[in-house]
């Protein structure tokens, strides 16, 4: 599949321009006053505890639903009212309750690229894309779940939209599936589409976004890259050693550390001063048994939003 293609007029303009958008469900205060640009080719993940507002924000942006205020622009042009020249220029990835069960994997993509004005070999060419030509026959309904998501990623791609909107991409799929399905998100990202992704699944945001959104009771509360974030919060490291070579006690005493504790067979220390303690810890262990944890970007999500995470 090609890249998508560049409108001149707009090419200069952000994929996605959020500004002080809010909105109200009677006492609920969904959004108050959220602001963000995506840039084009951008990879951007929308982190957020359930009831934060991710879905509200990216109905708006889709044109799904209205704003109270602020400004929405996608592509440079306003989603609302339903914006007709805008729509074959984003693909929403659709629910599993929005498949055609009944029909083929064929059959369904084609259907859906029907509606946009898009011919067959466009269709069959996303499905080959997402890797399911050998299920093309196959009824959606007889499809795994990792199938199906694939199945709807080829379904938002057959019109080859610029900028890509994802919810939940990978929900209920397993390790291998999910690193996939990873892969072909990576690849769209490569070609030079926009994805806009919100997910539970924290990893995964850290993994492919180049910038997240962490959103909270309807604001946006940090936005950065993940390294970014992770650096801003200045956690510690741990540097874990066989308690065989490094036990408790001795530990205590080595420059730099500033707490021990015991994991399973590891002495852990928590450092500041991670490459005094290495250096230390060279001195009397081997190295190439000894283990480092850094922070993650899970670590900064749960100090920013104060919960634990459920997916
Ligand atoms: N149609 C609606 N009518 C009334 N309240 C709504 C409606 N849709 C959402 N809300 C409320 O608005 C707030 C934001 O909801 P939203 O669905 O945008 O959050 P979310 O971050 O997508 O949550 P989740 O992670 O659970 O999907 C919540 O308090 C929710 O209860």
């Amino acid at each position: 599949m090609t890249a998508p293609t560049q409108h001149p007029r707009t090419a200069a303009e952000p994929a996605v321009l959020i500004d002080s958008v809010r909105k109200t469900y009677g006492d609920v205060h969904a959004l108050d006053g959220v602001s963000l640009t995506v840039h084009r080719g951008e990879f951007f993940g929308v982190l957020g505890p359930n009831g934060a507002g991710k879905t509200t924000l990216i109905e708006i942006v889709e044109g799904l639903r209205r704003a109270d205020s602020g400004t929405v622009r996608v592509l440079g042009r306003p989603p609302w009212p339903r914006n007709r020249e805008l729509l074959p220029r984003i693909g929403v990835q659709t629910q599993a309750s929005a498949f055609f069960v009944r029909l083929t994997a064929a059959e369904h993509v084609e259907t859906v690229a029907a509606l946009y004005g898009v011919g067959r070999a466009r269709a069959h060419e996303a499905l080959d894309l997402v890797g399911l030509t050998g299920k093309a026959r196959t009824q959606v309904e007889k499809l795994s779940g990792g199938q199906r998501q694939r199945l709807a990623i080829a379904a938002a791609l057959a019109h080859r939209p610029d900028v890509l909107f994802l919810d939940e991409p990978t929900a209920a799929l397993d390790p291998q599936a999910r690193r996939d399905l990873w892969g072909l998100l990576r690849d769209l990202k490569g070609q030079g589409r926009t994805i806009v992704c919100t997910t539970h699944h924290i990893d995964e945001a850290e993994a492919l976004s180049d910038r997240v959104a962490v959103v909270k009771d309807g604001t946006v509360i940090a936005l950065d890259a993940p390294a970014e974030l992770i650096r801003a919060l200045g956690a510690p490291t741990q540097v874990l050693v066989p308690t065989g070579q490094l036990p408790p006690d001795a530990a205590r005493g080595l420059d730099g550390a500033d707490q021990v504790t015991t994991e399973g067979p590891y002495t852990v220390v928590t450092t500041r001063a991670v490459g005094r303690v290495l250096a230390a810890v060279g001195r009397v262990a081997e190295l190439q048994e000894v283990r480092t944890r850094t922070a993650t970007l899970e670590d900064v999500y749960l100090a920013l939003t104060g919960t634990e995470y459920r997916t």
